[in-house]
């Protein structure tokens, strides 16, 4: 599909990049040529990252840092750290925590659990990027992972709708602001993808025969499927490639249409109280 040296000169950070979806960008950027840096809080899923045979075949253009991104002076000490060894070109944002629960019953640290790597943790790393570039006169592009659920709103998850809500708002706003700097800003919407922890805290199964998991959300989805990570991937070595230099500011969506009838949350809305009460108590 596309050049095999699209991503060739690219250096590009993926925050959350032991996760499912940043691992599968990260293998799709290494094939194009890019070196990957790969950040998250554990060392063991970051090891995994590199081990897997996607990313491993290209060892010698992967690496990864250890970051807790809701620590500002962490996310400074990695970025100069990285800088050490010449600049990033491209910021991921994908790094971000999320669960469902009744939202009168979450505590204050149960939504910074949620806003701090989701929202402050992609601000902190934007920040320490945008300015590094700034200051070398660099070009720069920054993508964030946002959800469909930023346009909609989404019940029994409204942290994480906020956080996403507030990176498309720095997308539009820096798009403007750095845009005269040679910085690009770009968004992803992704709708339903089967990641493993998507269906742990998203579609957590709470007895009753109810398995959780993503088995029936296809049916509302207009084109009939979940999303493939191999598409998301896709997508994004293509927002950051030569064709894209005049897109900024835009957040694309990949949901085969589905944020169009449905937040894909309008199920547990259904919910009684017990089965609200078990996923709290399995937490
Ligand atoms: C249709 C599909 C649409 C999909 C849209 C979007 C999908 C995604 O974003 S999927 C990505 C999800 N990925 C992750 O969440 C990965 C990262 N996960 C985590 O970091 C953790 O699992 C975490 C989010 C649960 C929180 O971790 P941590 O910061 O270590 O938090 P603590 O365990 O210390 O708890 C802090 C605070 O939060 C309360 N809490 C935790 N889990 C729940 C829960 N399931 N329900 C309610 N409250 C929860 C916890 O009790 C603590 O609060 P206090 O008890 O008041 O201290
Ligand atoms: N799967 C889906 O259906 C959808 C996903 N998305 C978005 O796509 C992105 C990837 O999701 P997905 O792959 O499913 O989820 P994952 O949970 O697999 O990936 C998220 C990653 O974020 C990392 N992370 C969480 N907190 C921190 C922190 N404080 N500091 C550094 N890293 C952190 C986690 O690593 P660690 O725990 O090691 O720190 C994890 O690897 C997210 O932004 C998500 O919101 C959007 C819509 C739908």
């Amino acid at each position: 599909m596309f050049r095999d040296d699209l991503l060739r000169d690219e250096r590009i950070l993926v925050t959350g990049g032991g996760g499912d979806l940043g691992r599968a960008m990260a293998a799709r950027f290494l094939d194009l040529g890019a070196s990957v840096v790969l950040c998250g809080r554990s060392p063991e899923r970051l090891d995994a990252a590199l081990a897997a045979p996607a990313i491993a075949r290209h060892a010698e253009r992967a690496t990864a840092l250890p970051c807790d991104l809701r620590d500002p002076a962490a996310v400074a000490a990695m970025m100069e750290r990285i800088w050490q060894d010449g600049p990033l070109t491209v910021l991921v944002n994908n790094a971000a925590a999320n669960f469902i629960a009744q939202t009168e019953r979450l505590s204050a640290r149960a939504a910074d659990a949620i806003l701090g790597p989701s929202l402050h943790g992609a601000l902190y790393a934007t920040l320490e990027a945008g300015r590094r570039w700034i200051d070398a006169g660099d070009r720069g592009t920054v993508l964030s992972i946002l959800s469909t659920s930023a346009r909609t709103g989404r019940a029994f998850t409204a942290p994480s709708e906020m956080a996403k809500a507030g990176l498309e708002a720095m997308t539009k706003s820096l798009a403007v602001e750095w845009g005269p700097k040679g910085i690009r800003m770009v968004a992803i919407a992704p709708g339903a993808f089967e990641t493993e922890t998507a269906a742990r805290q998203l579609r957590p199964g709470a007895g009753d025969g109810d398995e959780g998991g993503f088995a029936g959300l296809a049916e509302w989805i207009p084109d009939g499927r979940l999303g493939r990570t191999d598409e998301l991937a896709d997508l994004a070595a293509f927002l950051l490639s030569g064709p894209a230099a005049h897109i900024t500011g835009e957040t694309i969506a990949i949901d085969g249409g589905a944020h169009l009838r449905s937040s894909g949350a309008e199920d547990l809305l259904r919910w009684p109280q017990e089965k609200w009460d078990a996923v709290r108590q399995r937490r």
